[in-house]
Formats: structure tokens, C-alpha cells, sequence
């Protein structure tokens, strides 16, 4: 026999854990040490990876990383009440108080600073300082109400810890560091746009002046269709200053061509849904080529000498 158990429709509040590490937006922050640990990799002779800096260093980011997050959520809490997509986090539905989410994001940042000074390298320890202030205040602050060129301007900051990867190994920033930052730098404004067209309505409504909204729908989709390009030969930046070898560069060529012909394609449909399956793809795209660097770094025949 079947029991049938009759449940309340009046939800019950999310439990306080929940809801800070909704704060520490942990989907996006993953991507973003996965990519700092990607560089330490890189950073690192095959075989001979220093385990523990590895480590603090993947610690430190990802608390950095939580920690600017979190300040990113009390800043906007006022903005996230009107848009449909961020109304339900902490702040705006009251489930954390500003307070409390102060503590937490400070503590978490303090933390880092920590890790970082102390097991990684003060160099790495300021840079990141410089990133969390970046996106919490820089971007959040400011860039995001300047206008449409908030997200390229900002994507600096989401671009960086692939810097603070390979300074945490090396203690400098070279041509192979910039590299990477470039990919995500350029990366960035296709990965943002392809959202904000779905979104335009709620940003105007919050007034915010992203591209969409100021610039309207096909020119957004033609930026976002040049942006992707233009990936294709930024991406073959680690190859040429011998990061990497021809299974990344024709990975790479493949991965560019599918995010450019769902680029292309979406400039003559106008559907929202198809708008976010190249935000998605977007994700997947930057994911792998990542993971095409890693791998790459640990064939056996590693560069030209196939
Ligand atoms: C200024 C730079 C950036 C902007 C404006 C931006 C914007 C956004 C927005 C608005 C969302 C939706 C978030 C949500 O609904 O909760 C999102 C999701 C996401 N972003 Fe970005 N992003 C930026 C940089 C980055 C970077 C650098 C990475 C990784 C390297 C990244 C990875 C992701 C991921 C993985 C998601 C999916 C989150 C989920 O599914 O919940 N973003 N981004
Ligand atoms: C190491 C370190 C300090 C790294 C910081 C990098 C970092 C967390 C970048 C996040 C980029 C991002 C999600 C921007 C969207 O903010 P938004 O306010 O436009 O999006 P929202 O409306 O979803 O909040």
C-alpha cells in the first residue's frame, strides 16, 4: 500500500550553511581555480609538482575567490532584489543579514591572505588582494554602472587567477602567465553577453547598462560573434610561447569552431533559450580548453617532437 504524505506549501527558510555558501558562489568559483590550478600545472615540470604550494595555493584562491564573491552579494543586494534570476539569494530574500555576510566574506578573505602570505608567496598574497578588490569593488562598484564596456573592463579581475596560479609557482608573472589571462580576458565578454540577452529585460529594469540594453540585441549578438573570433587565435597563445603543443592547438581549433558557429548562428534566431545554451556552452568551452592545456602538459611527447 502506498502512503500518501501531505507536505506544507509554506517553504521552509534554507539552512544557514546553505545560504552562506550560496554567498561564496561556488559553481563560478570553481571554474576560476580550476583555471589557477591548470597554471600551477603548467607552471611546473612534468613530474615534479610541489605538492604543498599546490595546495595552499588552490586553498587560498578558492577562500579569495568565496570572499570576493560574497562582498560581490552585499554590494548588489539592493539590484539582486529586482532581477528575477538573483532575487532569492541570501541577502535580498533576508536569510543573511549584511552584517553576518560582512563577517563572513572578510574572515573568509582574511584567511586567504593568510594561506597565501605565509605558504605560497607574498607576491601571489598582494596579487590576489588586488583581484578580490577588483571584482568586489572595481567591477561591482563602479564598472558595472560606467556602461557597456563594464564586463570587458571587468573581466580583468575573473581573468587574473590564472596569473596568481602560475605566480604562486614561479613568484613572477611571464609571457606564458599573460597568455592564459588573455583566453579568459577575451573569453569573458561572449561568456557575459550571451546571459544579458536573455536577461536584458531584468538589467533594464535594475538599471544596469549592460551591452543589451544600451546597444540593443543584434549588435550585442555581432559583439559576442566578433569576441568569439577572436578567441580562436588568442587561444593559440600558449602554444606560441611554448606552453603547448599540436593535440592542444587542434583541440583548441575545434572547440573555437563550435563556439563561433553557435555564435554565428544565434545572430539570425532570436530565442532566448538558444541565447543561454551559448552562455552553457561558454562554460563548457573555457572547462575543457583548460583541461586540453593539462593534458597536453602530460602526454609523453610533449611540444612539436611528434
Ligand atoms: C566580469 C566577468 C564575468 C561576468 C560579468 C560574469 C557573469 C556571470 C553571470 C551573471 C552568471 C550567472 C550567475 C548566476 O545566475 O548565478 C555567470 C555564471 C557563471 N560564470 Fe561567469 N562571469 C564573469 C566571469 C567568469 C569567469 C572568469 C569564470 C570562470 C573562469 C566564470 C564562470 C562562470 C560559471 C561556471 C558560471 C555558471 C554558474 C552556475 O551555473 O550557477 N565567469 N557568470
Ligand atoms: C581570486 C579572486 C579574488 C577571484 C575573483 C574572481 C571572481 C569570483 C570572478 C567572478 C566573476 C563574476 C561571476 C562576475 C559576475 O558578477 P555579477 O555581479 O555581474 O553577476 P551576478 O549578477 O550573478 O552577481
Amino acid at each position: 500500500m502506498t502512503t500518501v504524505r501531505t507536505e506544507s506549501l509554506t517553504l521552509a527558510p534554507p539552512s544557514a550553511w546553505r545560504c552562506y555558501l550560496k554567498l561564496c558562489k561556488l559553481k563560478v568559483v570553481s571554474l576560476v581555480v580550476f583555471t589557477a590550478l591548470v597554471a600551477m600545472v603548467l607552471a611546473s615540470p612534468p613530474g615534479n609538482l610541489p605538492w604543498v604550494t599546490v595546495l595552499a595555493a588552490t586553498i587560498g584562491i578558492a577562500l579569495a575567490g568565496a570572499s570576493a564573491a560574497a562582498f560581490n552579494h552585499i554590494a548588489d543586494r539592493d539590484i539582486d532584489q529586482v532581477m528575477g534570476r538573483t532575487q532569492n539569494r541570501p541577502l535580498p530574500s533576508g536569510n543573511i543579514s549584511r552584517t553576518s555576510a560582512t563577517v563572513f566574506a572578510t574572515t573568509l578573505g582574511a584567511l586567504a591572505m593568510l594561506i597565501l602570505w605565509t605558504m605560497v608567496n607574498p607576491f601571489t598574497a598582494v596579487l590576489t588582494l588586488l583581484t578580490l578588490i577588483g571584482y568586489a569593488v572595481v567591477y561591482t562598484r563602479y564598472l558595472k554602472w560606467i556602461g557597456p564596456q563594464n564586463i570587458v573592463l571587468g573581466g580583468a579581475s575573473g581573468a587574473a587567477p590564472a596569473m596568481l596560479g602560475w605566480s604562486a609557482i614561479t613568484g613572477t608573472i611571464g609571457w606564458e602567465a599573460f597568455a592564459l589571462f588573455l583566453i579568459i580576458f577575451v573569453w569573458t565578454p561572449p561568456h557575459f553577453w550571451a546571459l544579458a540577452v536573455a536577461r536584458r529585460e531584468e538589467y533594464a529594469k535594475a538599471g544596469v547598462p549592460m551591452l543589451p540594453v544600451t546597444h540593443g540585441v543584434p549588435y550585442t549578438k555581432h559583439s559576442i560573434f566578433a569576441y568569439a573570433l577572436f578567441l580562436i587565435p588568442v587561444s593559440y597563445l600558449p602554444v606560441t610561447v611554448g606552453l603547448s603543443g599540436p593535440f592542444y592547438l587542434i583541440g583548441a581549433t575545434i572547440l573555437g569552431g563550435m563556439f563561433a558557429v553557435r555564435a554565428y548562428k544565434l545572430m539570425y534566431v532570436d530565442s532566448d533559450q538558444l541565447a543561454m545554451r551559448l552562455f552553457g556552452f561558454s562554460i563548457t568551452y573555457l572547462t575543457l580548453l583548460f583541461a586540453l592545456l593539462l593534458v597536453d602538459h602530460y602526454l609523453p611527447v610533449h611540444g612539436w617532437a611528434w
